[in-house]
């Protein structure tokens, strides 16, 4: 097994892009899009495997070498800063990260006096990061989905998160305040298998460059 190649592939947004991606180089997990509880699979001829994760979870799965390739938003490797090599930007999956706040406080908002303010996120490493740079005091609230919610409610007046069409910003009357990053999907490395699999995992990455 040990000569066998691993990807480590999100179920979710990015898996049929993924897929799609990979067959172009030659490599077919299309397994994984189909309807099974199976984690794992595997194509002896090509000496591949691939497992399917949570998103959050591939960073983890690469760094601790059970997998030897990882594809994975930008938004979860600036909040977990995982141990890996980051070589490919697949330009799939585009969103940015913003602040956003109710469409009525930004009436009268002023972000460059914003200090000891309370944010609702999934991201509370890199908001913390962002706003503390800037030298602007934050409490962070820890949620694990609609987060738009937050200020609806008074669990937060500004929140943290992904936009991608917008909708969800609309919908719920909150508007973009600030961009703290463009996100796109990457492709990681675990970095010990960069070194002992090095010929296949550069054949792929220069595979995969030609693509995107
Ligand atoms: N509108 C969007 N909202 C969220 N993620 C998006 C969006 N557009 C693109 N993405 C990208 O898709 C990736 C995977 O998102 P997905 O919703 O499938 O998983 P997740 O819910 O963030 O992770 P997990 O299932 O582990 O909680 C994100 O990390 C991000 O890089
Ligand atoms: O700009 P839009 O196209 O509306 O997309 C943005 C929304 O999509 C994501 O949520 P997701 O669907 O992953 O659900 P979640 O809130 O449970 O994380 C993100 O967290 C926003 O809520």
């Amino acid at each position: 097994m040990t000569d066998f190649i691993t990807i480590a592939i999100p179920k979710g947004r990015i898996l049929h892009d993924s897929v799609a991606l990979f067959k172009k180089i030659g490599i077919d997990c299309e397994e994984l899009l189909s309807d099974t509880r199976k984690l794992i699979f595997e194509n002896p001829v090509q000496r591949m495997r691939y497992m399917i994760v949570r998103a959050t979870d591939v960073p983890t799965y690469v760094e601790y070498g059970c997998a030897d390739l990882g594809i994975v938003g930008k938004d979860t490797l600036l909040e977990q800063e995982k141990d890996v090599y980051e070589p490919l930007d697949l330009k799939f999956g585009y969103c940015r990260m913003m602040v956003a706040e109710p469409a009525e406080l930004s009436r009268t908002d002023d972000p460059s006096g914003w200090n000891n303010i309370r944010i609702a996120t999934k991201y509370p490493n890199f908001t913390e990061k962002y706003f503390t740079g800037k030298g602007i005091q934050v409490e962070i609230i820890k949620l694990y989905g609609s987060i738009e919610l937050a200020p609806l409610v008074g669990l937060s007046e500004r929140i943290v998160d992904l936009v991608s069409t917008g909708e969800t910003l609309k919908q719920n009357g909150l508007v973009e305040v600030e961009t703290i990053a463009e996100i796109t999907t990457r492709l990681i490395v675990n970095r010990a298998s960069l070194k002992t699999k090095h010929q296949r995992i550069t054949h792929i990455i220069e595979g995969l460059e030609k693509h995107v």
